[in-house]
């Protein structure tokens, strides 16, 4: 399980450590680690232009004494201190290395002196060290300038800790901020790492040890190991009615296509047996696709909504949605879901849109702020949610959070969505709880099209029928 903490809970760990330490261990052990990232990145270090962008905290510190590191090992560093307060120790550090240190104009017009822009613009690797976890949103107008000038040279960024500019704790992005070709960080993840729109900003993140000792997060991201543990494998007991079996109410006469596609996500699953409930047109549909498909009967969950368009009954899914058997809920069945009664065995499985009518705020509000509105639904509604998306975030009732960010961008196609739906389903129908049945299917899901899409393009129909080869890969 990958773990992310708020800066509070990270400072926290980080006094306590440090406490038992002499003085600077903590920041000697990130700066080894960031140097040897810096040195893979590079694919070397001797002879490599390095420019360090140094702001006014420790995160410049880090930077500085990696820069040291690297200046003896043959690199030509330059830090370019954009506060007067920059890390003192640190230059000290970088200048007995053989490093060079220069100050930008330092002013609020965002100029920066010529020598610096052709610095940046010949340099092989940008190491911003202007912000870390004491940093607010938003880059200062020389901060930006040269982070402009990188990007405009194509010269890629190495961010230390967090890109500078995102918001730490919520992953929102309101203001300008580093886009980081990787993020090297120190102890844990924080939610930036993991959340967009600021995980995106992250690159690939790589964590470097300092000793931390943390308790389990409220945020976690689950790892192939997690993977493994949870997923309900058969055993020799099993018949197909205790592999689990569940019921699919999705699709109509318009999107006949949509019960195909989710039932196909259904079977990839873990179920021994999947129900299909719907008009008979759509129903032949589907059992010729799939002619294992059985009709109705007993089910020990539901995935309703999916390209249920017009034929919405909302009666009849209020009345499985108060029944005792766990739902995901997806697509125009969102629509039934009211912010009455108990709801905690079921599974909202909203894009951003869908999330933005429940709770009666704009799109663009949303994907600006995943998280907090993930959480919000969760308890306005009293249900799990899974916000689909690059990063899917899925919030629970109670607090918890987990973050899926093995995507691939060839996901975003249409059906999908469907797919997850099934699969979700067929997870919560063999026993798993909705925020593990989540998890592990935001997880299944992504690995399938991941499989699938080698890098190309995708249907919905690829990702379905890549779900078992997936899924033995991670479970074997
Ligand atoms: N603690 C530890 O054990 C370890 C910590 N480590 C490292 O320390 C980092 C945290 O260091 P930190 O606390 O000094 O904060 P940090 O983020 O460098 O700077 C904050 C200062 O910047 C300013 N500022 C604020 N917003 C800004 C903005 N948008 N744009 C520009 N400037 C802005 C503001 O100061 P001001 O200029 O306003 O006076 C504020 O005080 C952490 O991320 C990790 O890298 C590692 O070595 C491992 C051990
Ligand atoms: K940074």
């Amino acid at each position: 399980m990958r773990h992310a903490y708020t800066v509070e809970q990270v400072r926290s760990a980080e006094s306590e450590l440090m406490a038992k330490l002499p003085d600077g261990t903590l920041m000697q052990r990130a700066a080894t680690g960031l140097a040897v990232a810096i040195g893979n990145f590079l694919g070397g270090t001797y002879g490599a232009r390095v420019v360090l962008l140094i702001g006014s905290g420790d995160n410049g510190g880090d930077a500085l004494y990696a820069g040291a590191r690297l200046a003896r090992r043959g690199a030509h560093v330059t830090a370019i201190l954009l506060s007067p307060k920059a890390h003192e120790p640190g230059i000290a550090a970088l200048r007995s290395a053989g490093g060079r240190s220069v100050t930008s104009a330092g002013d609020i017009s965002g100029e920066i002196y010529d020598d610096i822009v052709s610095e940046l613009a010949g340099a092989d690797v940008v190491v911003d060290g202007i912000v870390g976890i004491g940093g607010r949103p938003g880059l200062r107008p020389d901060a930006l300038a040269a982070v402009r000038v990188a990007e405009q040279y194509g010269v890629p960024i190495v961010a230390v800790d967090t890109p500078s500019g995102v918001d730490v704790d919520s992953g929102e992005t309101p203001e300008p901020h580093v886009n980081a070709a990787l993020t090297v960080t120190f102890g844990t993840h924080k939610i930036c790492h993991l959340v967009d729109p600021a995980a995106s900003a992250c690159g690939p993140v790589h964590l470097v040890d300092i000793g931390l000792d943390l308790p389990p997060a409220l945020v976690q991201s689950l790892q192939a190991a997690d993977v493994r543990a949870l997923y309900p494998v058969p055993h020799g007991e099993s018949d197909k009615y205790s592999r689990g079996v569940v019921g699919l109410m999705v699709g109509s006469t318009e999107y006949p296509g949509a019960a195909v596609i989710a039932t196909a996500g259904a079977l990839g699953g873990p179920v021994g047996m999947v129900r299909y409930v719907g008009p008979d047109a759509v129903a032949a549909a589907v059992r010729e696709a799939h002619p294992e498909v059985v009709g109705a009967g007993r089910v020990q969950a539901w995935t309703i909504g999916s390209g249920l368009g017009e034929e919405l009954d909302v009666p009849r899914i209020r009345e499985l949605l108060d029944a005792d058997e766990p739902v995901v809920l997806d697509a125009d069945g969102l629509k039934a879901l009211d912010d009455s009664g108990d709801h905690v065995d079921v599974l909202a499985t909203p894009h951003a849109g869908e999330l933005a009518r429940l709770l009666g705020v704009d799109r663009s509000t949303v994907e600006a702020e995943r998280l907090k509105h993930a959480r919000m639904a969760a308890e306005r509604y009293d249900v799990t949610v899974l916000l689909k998306g690059a990063t899917t975030v899925i919030a629970s009732p109670d607090g918890e959070v987990r973050v899926n960010t093995n995507a691939t961008p060839w996901l975003a196609t249409a059906g999908a969505g469907d797919v997850l739906a099934g699969l979700c389903g067929s997870l919560l129908a063999a026993g798993l709880t909705p925020l593990d049945a989540a998890a592990l299917g935001a997880y299944l899901h992504a690995s399938a099209a991941t499989l699938a899409s080698a890098n190309g393009p995708i249907t919905a129909t690829t990702v379905a029928q890549s779900l078992p080869e997936a899924t033995r890969r991670l479970i074997t």
